[in-house]
């Protein structure tokens, strides 16, 4: 199975000119380093702001590289009266392939509940967008030895989604969902578990899954959460972390693609 290295830029970079700079050095370096890629997916997710001028560039420049959105609307998957909202259909008209749901981030600064987070899955399902849902405990949890049961409620929402779905949907859900574990603890902040710890997470998550339904036992299950170049050799050595959410250090070209290459196995 090929691994997947995505990019969340977050609230970066501040200009126009910084994100083209960026964009022209990714796609330069894919290119030049494309054998030592190819067993990865290349994902970046910019600002809603940026999401245009990067499927511009990678539209005309390069087709290894695809968009992801790092948010959707919970209330229409196509239009209405949402100031400031974007949808499903939006984006994927866009040219836009993925969108992120449920990251620490939206969930601790937008107040993001289940009930939000099954909206925006939904909508993601009815444009065939794919989804990259997030899950991770705090440090507070992680310390008192509640990983598994926090991440077992926020799994909850894959059930649901299950529940409302036709069997039209099992192919969406066969191919369409990677769900990403991100340690709200080392998000950002140079602390990481141990590559022992997160392949015991991933087993329990793909446990979980695989109790909703067999075939998600093939589900991407992928790590975030203070990656850089010098660790990623370790994340990749183990069979139960699929690829990887990376912030900070993929801002430059250079981290990002050597991540990538840690995990192009
Ligand atoms: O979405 C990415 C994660 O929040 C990880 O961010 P980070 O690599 O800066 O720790």
């Amino acid at each position: 199975m090929k691994s997947w290295i995505v990019g969340n830029w977050k609230l970066n970079p501040a200009s126009v000119s910084a994100v083209q700079a960026l964009v022209d050095d990714l796609v330069e370096g894919v290119d030049a380093q494309s054998t030592a890629l190819q067993n990865c997916h290349i994902m970046v997710a910019p600002s809603l702001l940026h999401l245009s001028q990067v499927e511009d560039i990678l539209r005309t420049k390069s087709a290894a590289i695809k968009l992801v959105c790092q948010d959707v609307s919970a209330l229409s998957a196509e239009t209405g009266a949402y100031t400031g909202d974007v949808s499903a259909q939006q984006l994927q008209d866009l040219g836009v392939q993925w969108a992120i749901i449920g990251h620490s981030e939206r969930r601790q600064y937008f107040n993001e509940d289940n009930d939000t987070l099954l909206n925006k899955m939904k909508h993601c399902a009815a444009q065939g967008l794919g989804v990259i849902f997030c899950i991770g405990e705090s440090e507070a949890d992680f310390e008192a030895g509640n990983t598994t049961q926090v991440l077992a409620e926020q799994l909850t929402i894959i059930a649901d989604f299950l529940q409302h779905s036709e069997a039209a949907d099992a192919d969406y859900i066969a191919n369409k969902l990677i769900i990403a574990y991100e340690p709200v603890w080392a998000i950002g902040t140079g602390k990481v578990p141990s590559v022992e710890e997160v392949t015991e997470v991933h087993k329990f998550i793909r446990e979980r899954l695989q109790s909703f339904e067999a075939t998600l036992a093939k589900t991407p299950v992928l790590y975030g959460g203070s990656v850089k170049p010098e660790n990623a050799q370790d994340f990749a050595a183990s069979e139960q972390i699929n690829g990887v959410l990376v912030g900070g250090a993929a801002l430059k070209a250079d981290s990002f693609l050597d991540i990538a290459k840690a995990f192009s196995k």
